[in-house]
């Protein structure tokens, strides 16, 4: 039986391009997911194997990421204009350019110190937290005596735009990473920690109040730790909040690392100065650890903060 192609498009989905760009210590970031899909004339590639019309996906995801350095990305919708036209305008048998585009955005992480010195002050000037509310989580236990009441947070996106290093590890005959000695750091937050209140006789805490305050202390250590690998990030996020909130004893984080990938404009003639980046959604490290108050025992389950 004949057959008959109908509607067909190709092109590379979610491109994760993410710009960044230096004023001075002032970043400013564009967070992009970028799909491309392109159609024309390409009965003959599906038709009769003759790829002589395609443009390889390939060389699309490489034209977004280019286009971030040679023009930048002033707005989605400019972004996407640009691509659209240049698919269209300069390969013949492509006919029709759609580029989809969702645009993640940031906040800048304000820290008390950086407000006590008006804002320009270095922390908040390249430290970010993800737009978008995180999921606030809380476990009580009883058992008709003892309380457990075990709070957090998860899907909390942070990032910083540079003070972030990772060198002077082992390398064995598999190691292939650069050291790194001005990277970007981003984790979404997973975290809980654990009240010392266990007791109908104690004081309660008052729990919103708890919660605001133990999120800013995490996330000003977050912004002011100057970072020689995300585990030493996370053992300052703990620490922070339980040097400062009494209520609390132990801290448990799980923090996948979201790596970030410089890349490779080279092949285009275009250089990559800590600009553009491919923001990976994995694989990705995982750093977990407890931190807890001296004297306090651990309780917080060690897989809790991985659900
Ligand atoms: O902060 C980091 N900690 C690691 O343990 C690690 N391992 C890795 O490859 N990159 C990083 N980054």
């Amino acid at each position: 039986m004949p057959t008959i192609l109908g509607q067909n498009q190709y092109g590379k989905a979610e491109n994760r391009v993410v710009k960044i760009t230096r004023d001075g210590a002032t970043h400013h970031i564009k967070d992009l997911n970028v799909s491309v899909a392109l159609s024309g004339d390409l009965d003959d590639v599906h038709l009769t194997g003759s790829n002589a019309n395609c443009l390889p996906t390939d060389t699309t995801k490489n034209t977004v990421f280019a286009f971030a350095k040679e023009y930048g990305i002033e707005s989605a919708e400019q972004f996407g204009i640009h691509l659209a036209r240049h698919f269209v305008t300069s390969q013949e048998p492509i006919k029709r350019a759609r580029i989809r585009i969702e645009e993640y955005a940031w906040e800048r992480i304000a820290t008390s110190e950086a407000n006590s010195k008006f804002i320009g002050a270095d922390e908040v000037n390249h430290s970010f937290v993800r737009k978008g509310q995180e999921t606030r989580v809380t476990q009580i236990t009883y058992d008709g005596q003892k309380w457990e009441v075990i709070s957090g947070l998860k899907d909390l996106v942070v990032m910083n735009s540079t003070n972030s290093e990772f060198w002077g590890y082992i390398k064995d005959k598999y190691t292939t990473l650069q050291e790194a000695y001005d990277r970007i750091l981003a984790t979404q937050v997973s975290g809980r920690w654990r009240f010392n209140w266990t007791d109908d006789d104690q004081r309660m805490p008052n729990w919103e109040r708890s919660y605001e305050q133990t999120r800013r202390h995490m996330l000003e250590a977050f912004a002011e730790t100057y970072s020689y690998s995300l585990q030493q990030t996370l053992y300052q996020m703990a620490t922070r909040i339980i040097n400062h909130r009494s209520e609390i004893d132990e801290v448990r984080f799980s923090l996948p690392n979201k790596h970030h990938f410089l890349v490779d404009l080279e092949p285009f003639g275009l250089k990559n100065d800590n600009e553009v980046y491919y923001a990976a959604d994995r694989m990705y490290g995982l750093i977990e650890a407890t931190v807890l108050r001296d004297g306090a025992t651990a309780q917080i389950p060690v897989d809790m903060t991985n659900l």
